[in-house]
């Protein structure tokens, strides 16, 4: 039995588990206890984990688990989380480079605690089928927008489970976010997001987001764009070239820590 100190984190409602590992002696490898430490009745509870760890080249690294305890690709509110906690611990100031599951990031931290954080430029956007359309914003992405009015009864666990296990995204799942258009010009764009490896509706989804600001571009949207989640609002800015590929791409929102403690393993 140790003691793991551990702190709580939460961007826009979506949760997670931050570990100190600069020492590297979490084992990453423990799939089974990532997922009872992410255990929201026997364990601390949170969408996913993360581990902030020293790298020779960039001033940390941020390695992400799913709440079913895999590694997971980007994420973009974790990844706002794990700036604001190297703030905490005095790793950063107000400006970073760091390194995430696909790639480098920069960041910068707002005086009021609101992380801009720079994803990956995105190369393309494909629709499929009357599915919705692909982005991968460092994590796998359907976009499918909505009439209006039809958000908010959605069911979202069961039409986002039906998509992440079809055919097309089986072995490797996608996250899914429903989408509706601002009923006036000047409203955020609303979205509910099903998320692989938590296998459930999340409050927010940063990546997710990020997907539907640069899908809503095609349908009139402009830099930078609302968006309002069950958890609360974020904004995407981004530059979009001639080709059509997005550039400069930049997720903002809160990242709050919620409280510290340790868990007996
Ligand atoms: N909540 C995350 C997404 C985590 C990605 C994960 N669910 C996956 O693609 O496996 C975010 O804010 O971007």
């Amino acid at each position: 039995m140790t003691k793991l100190p551990f702190h709580k984190y939460q961007g826009t409602g979506n949760d997670f588990v931050l570990l100190d590992d600069r020492q590297q002696q979490f084992n990453g490898a423990d799939y089974r206890l990532v997922r009872h430490l992410c255990d929201r009745r026997r364990g601390i509870g949170a969408d996913g984990l993360i581990l902030l760890r020293n790298h020779p080249d960039f001033d940390f690294e941020m390695v992400y688990f799913n709440a079913d305890g895999h590694v997971g690709s980007m994420c973009g509110n974790g990844g706002r989380c794990t700036v604001a906690f190297a703030r905490y611990l005095g790793v950063i100031e107000e400006k970073t480079r760091f390194l995430a599951a696909d790639g480098n990031h920069e960041a910068h931290l707002d005086a009021d605690g609101t992380v801009h954080l720079r994803m990956q430029d995105v190369l393309g956007q494909q629709q499929i089928d009357e599915m919705g359309i692909f982005v991968d914003t460092g994590s796998p992405h359907i976009v499918r927008f909505l009439p209006a009015s039809t958000l908010a009864e959605l069911n979202v666990v069961a039409e986002g489970r039906a998509i992440r296990n079809s055919g097309l995204f089986r072995e490797k799942g996608t996250n899914v976010n429903f989408v509706e258009a601002p009923a006036t010009a000047g409203q955020p764009w609303q979205v509910r997001t099903y998320e692989r490896g938590v296998e459930d509706e999340t409050l927010s989804c940063g990546t997710g987001v990020t997907a539907v600001a640069l899908a809503a571009s095609r349908r009139g949207a402009t830099s930078p764009v609302r968006l309002r989640t069950p958890g609360g609002d974020l904004q995407v800015a981004f530059a979009r070239r001639a080709d059509g590929s997005f550039t400069q791409i930049y997720l903002s929102g809160p990242a709050v820590r919620v409280f510290g403690g340790e868990i007996t393993v």
